[in-house]
């Protein structure tokens, strides 16, 4: 039997998963999402952080977790991409990779859906880096390193900007003067590949009489966004030409005055090399609590620093939640997703205080423990907690470009 292997890859961490690339009779996306069946799912972390010892998790389709002592010897993606290459090739009972998926996470102007990647395409893409400095290079390296080795393997890139291709005209447009919108310097918006897998899985949650028309989900992980669900179609969103805009996240600043930035320049006299750095690395979470980027830290922080980065992240996502049932007209259904959302009860009761008005009410019982359903049974908005997977959109796109069965 064929396989499909994804890679998703971030700055110092790689995740990968591997699926049976069953065929399905009906050949669309939606039955190819639901018939995949994962074999093994992994995640790197620490590569490439000096100091950092490399953790890795890897969990087969059973549940059970394994430790492979091979692979913990990995020190680069370069390195965890060879080893776990090699002992693919040597698993008993492996089946014939029928092709490979990755996360690429910029797809410009020009990739409004996943494609079957060539070199010119990896030369394009290349361009796009410096508008996702923490994540393009590192989607590429693997890309780059897998044709080399692998040509006779076809390699597929999911877009996290693709979900977002259609957004209205309004929703994508800067305030800019046009011959700098007709370059492509608009909004393009990101995670797509989650709020795409949200998207796809809300209807199977969602009792048959809710209202499911106007829906935000909030992925709120290393990275952190909002996007506005119309009618199962991505109408606005808190990223945008870059994945700076928008939240305060681990290490990223979000939305800043522009006056901001100018000053940064203008009066401290700061590089735009330094500018960067700043924005991407030192700002949000880590920098407004001086302690930590992590918000499990954070969360058992008694320092009164690590509180106020907590109250400014959720009042950042409230007050953009507002923004986007603007861009609605009301909201029907909230969703919380990936690391933070997923398991974060008192960011997630922060933001829900927060939007009251809206009509949002939590019963905490439910959502200190995690639950599917966190609303109260007369919250007006449907309120939900719903486990991401981009790695499965990603397979679900290489079993429909591929049909490897
Ligand atoms: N149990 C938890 N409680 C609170 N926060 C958590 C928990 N588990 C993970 N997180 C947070 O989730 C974030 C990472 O989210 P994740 O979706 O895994 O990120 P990414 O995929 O972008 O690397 C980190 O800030 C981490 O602290
Ligand atoms: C686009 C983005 O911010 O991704 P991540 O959350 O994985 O950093
Ligand atoms: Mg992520």
């Amino acid at each position: 039997m064929n396989e499909i292997l994804v890679f998703n890859s971030g700055s110092s961490s790689l995740k990968f998963a591997l699926y049976a690339a069953a065929k399905t009779p009906e050949g669309n996306s939606e039955s190819a999402l639901k018939a995949l069946a994962l074999h093994y799912r992994g995640h790197f972390s620490g590569l490439g952080t000096r100091g950092a010892a490399v953790t890795l998790k890897l969990v087969a389709e059973s549940g059970e977790e394994y430790a492979l002592d091979e692979l913990h010897a990995a020190d680069n993606h370069e390195d965890a991409i060879t080893l776990l290459m090699a002992w693919l090739a040597n698993r008993e009972g492996g089946g014939t990779l029928g092709g490979i998926g990755h996360r690429v996470v910029h797809g410009g102007q020009r990739y409004r859906e996943a494609v079957v990647l060539s070199a010119d395409d990896v030369d394009e893409l290349e361009t796009l880096s410096s508008l996702a400095p923490l994540h393009q290079p590192h989607c590429l390296a693997p890309i780059k390193l897998l044709m080399a080795r692998y040509p006779e393997v076809p390699q597929v890139a999911s877009f996290d900007t693709a979900f977002h291709a259609d957004q209205p005209w309004v929703a994508k447009q800067f305030a800019l003067p046009r011959e700098l919108t007709a370059k492509g310097l608009i909004r393009y918006g990101f995670h797509g590949l989650s709020y795409d897998y949200i998207n796809r899985t809300l209807p199977d949650v969602l009792p048959s009489d809710a209202a499911s028309e106007r829906v935000i989900v909030a992925h709120l992980g290393n990275g952190a966004s909002l996007c506005a669900i119309h009618n199962g179609k991505s109408v606005a969103s808190t990223m945008g030409f870059t994945a700076l805009e928008g939240l305060a996240m681990g290490t990223r600043s979000g939305s800043l005055d522009p006056g901001l930035v100018l000053h940064l320049i203008e009066q401290e006299g700061m590089s735009a090399q330094e500018v960067s750095t700043l924005l991407y690395k030192q700002s949000g979470l880590l920098g407004v609590s001086g302690i930590s980027s992590d918000m499990r830290e954070l969360l058992t922080s008694d320092a009164p620093e690590a509180q106020e980065a907590i109250d400014l992240y959720c009042y950042r996502i409230a007050r953009e939640i507002g923004s986007l049932a603007a861009a609605l007209g009301g909201l029907d259904q909230l969703v919380f997703t990936a690391g933070i959302g997923e398991h974060a009860a008192r960011v997630r009761e922060k933001v829900a205080a927060q939007c009251e008005w809206l009509g949002v009410q939590l019963d905490s019982d439910a959502n200190v423990r995690d639950k599917t359903w966190i609303a109260s049974l007369d919250s007006r908005v449907g309120v939900w907690v719903i486990p991401t997977d981009e790695e499965r959109v990603i397979a679900s796109d290489c079993l429909t470009l591929l049909d490897a069965d």
